[in-house]
Formats: C-alpha cells, sequence, structure tokens
C-alpha cells in the first residue's frame, strides 16, 4: 500500500443553476497533509464531495495517480479512498466495533467473513483513535465527537491510500482534536481535510488552499498563506499572526471588532 497522489484540475460543481466550486484545482503529492480553509459556504465540502465521487464535476477532472477517479471501478475506487464525512448515512443499528469493521469491506470477495487480519486491523484502528473501550457500545447512543473517532478509526480500517475529511475536529475536545490531526500527519496514506481551525490547520497540513465564493484565493506552505491581509479579505476579520517559537507555525490571534483601544 503506498500514498495516492490526488490532482483535481480546473474543476467546477454546480446543482442546478448555482454555481458551487469554479475553476478549482488543488493538488496533493503522495504522503502531503493538504488542507483545505475557508468561510462557510466556500466549497470546501463540496469539492470533497467531487473527490469522493459523491459530486460529479460539470467541467474538469479528479484525478487519483493519473486516472480520472470518476471513470475508476467502484471496488478500485473504495480500496484506494477513504472519507469522513459530516452527515454519514443514520443507518447505523450497530456497535462502534460494526461500524469500524464496515471499513473492511471493499477489501473482501462477496459474503466472505472476517479474517484474522480484519480483527487485527479493526482493533487497531480503535486504539487509535482511542475507541476500544466504546466497541461494544451502540453506535447511535454515542456523543458526537465519540461518534466522530469511530467513524475515523472506520477510514483507517479500510486503509486508504487517500484519506478525505471534512472537518474532522468537528465534536472532538482539544486532546482528541490534536491526536487526530497528529495521527493523520504519521498515516501511510495522502490526506485532503477541511479545517475550519486555522492554527490546527497551520501547524498540522504541509500546505493549505483557500476557497472564497467557490474559487482558490490562495494556496501554499501554512507561513506564505496566512497572512492578516488573507484574514481580512476572506474572513472579514482582524487578526495578527506570528511564528510561534515552540512550534515554528504561524499562529493566529484574532483580534474582536470591539476590541478596545489600546491604552
Ligand atoms: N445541493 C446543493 N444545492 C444548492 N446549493 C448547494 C448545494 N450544496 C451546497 N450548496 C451551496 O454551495 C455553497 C458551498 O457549500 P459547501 O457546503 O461546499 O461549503 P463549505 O465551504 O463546506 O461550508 P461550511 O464551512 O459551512 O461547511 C454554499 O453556498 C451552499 O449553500
Amino acid at each position: 500500500m503506498s500514498a495516492a497522489e490526488l490532482a483535481v484540475d480546473e474543476v467546477t460543481l454546480t446543482a442546478g443553476a448555482r454555481c458551487l466550486v469554479r475553476d478549482v484545482s488543488v493538488h496533493a503529492r503522495p504522503g502531503e497533509v493538504v488542507g483545505l480553509v475557508g468561510p462557510n459556504g466556500s466549497g470546501k465540502t463540496s469539492l470533497l464531495r467531487a473527490v469522493y465521487r459523491v459530486l460529479r464535476p460539470d467541467a474538469g477532472q479528479v484525478r487519483l495517480d493519473g486516472a480520472d477517479a470518476w471513470s475508476l471501478p467502484v471496488r478500485k475506487l473504495a480500496v484506494t479512498v477513504a472519507a469522513v464525512v459530516q452527515e454519514p448515512g443514520a443507518d447505523f443499528n450497530l456497535t462502534a466495533r460494526e461500524v469500524v469493521a464496515m471499513g473492511r469491506t471493499p477489501h473482501k470477495r462477496l459474503l466472505a467473513g472476517d479474517t484474522a487480519e480484519d480483527h487485527a486491523l479493526v482493533a487497531s484502528a480503535l486504539a487509535a483513535v482511542d475507541a476500544t473501550a466504546l466497541a461494544d457500545r451502540p453506535f447511535d447512543r454515542l456523543s458526537g465527537g465519540e461518534r466522530q473517532r469511530v467513524l475515523i478509526a472506520r477510514a483507517l480500517a479500510q486503509r486508504p491510500r487517500l484519506l478525505v475529511l471534512d472537518e474532522p475536529t468537528n465534536h472532538l475536545d482539544i486532546r482528541h482534536q490534536l491526536d487526530v490531526l497528529g495521527l493523520l500527519r504519521r498515516l501511510p496514506a495522502t490526506v485532503l481535510v477541511a479545517l475550519h481551525d486555522l492554527n490546527l490547520a497551520a501547524y498540522y497540513c504541509d500546505r493549505l488552499y483557500v476557497l472564497r465564493d467557490g474559487e482558490v484565493t490562495a494556496s501554499g506552505p501554512p507561513a506564505d498563506v496566512l497572512t492578516a491581509d488573507l484574514l481580512r479579505e476572506v474572513y472579514g476579520v482582524a487578526g495578527e499572526v506570528v511564528v510561534h517559537p515552540r512550534t515554528n507555525a504561524p499562529h493566529v490571534t484574532f483580534l474582536p471588532a470591539d476590541e478596545p483601544p489600546a491604552p
């Protein structure tokens, strides 16, 4: 298993008469962690949906290792790409362990049972997200953050070559946010992740793409992309960006609009 190369080439996505994403190109080299950031409604989720093949591009192409992702056989796609999305189907009358085991399905023949390797991969995926103790609990009775970790474990059990995640730290407490993002960095996979927290994106991503109104407005290493000018232009907020002396990553401090004048 090796990390995949992702190339989104000049993709345009529409829904009815509405343009969701226009002429967007995003590239992730094998093993890179690439972040998508941008305000609400800027097109992050839509773009991810085109990559994991839910929303077909009206123009442009999504390529995995050079091949058109939308032409790959379903099974080939399922052993290559895993997605952790915001609204998973709610058909989960299953335990957490059973949900994670679903990640093994693309690797199996029809009706084949679980192998010792499947059991081991499920157990290690649960452990990786600190969810071993949740394994026998009904999935639909877990808290939001617990559920999120189980869904990440399901994607890990799939052993994807490209992992696509939409706001994976949503619902997670700070320790689990740091653990999950640290884990993504260590995976032998390419990662495309939409994040709202710019400081986490700056620390954990190799490169960022900033979306605004469905278009890429900036891209590059976090230190090049995250500037006070960008925060003002894209998000309409005042902020200061410094290189943090301990992490060496850019660190953003937001300045509330009603900040009292300096003494
Ligand atoms: N099926 C659809 N039909 C019409 N409009 C849609 C559809 N899906 C998304 N949109 C619109 O497209 C725009 C981009 O939405 P998208 O969910 O991709 O943004 P996002 O960057 O992920 O936002 P957020 O940060 O709020 O999650 C939004 O204005 C949204 O309302």
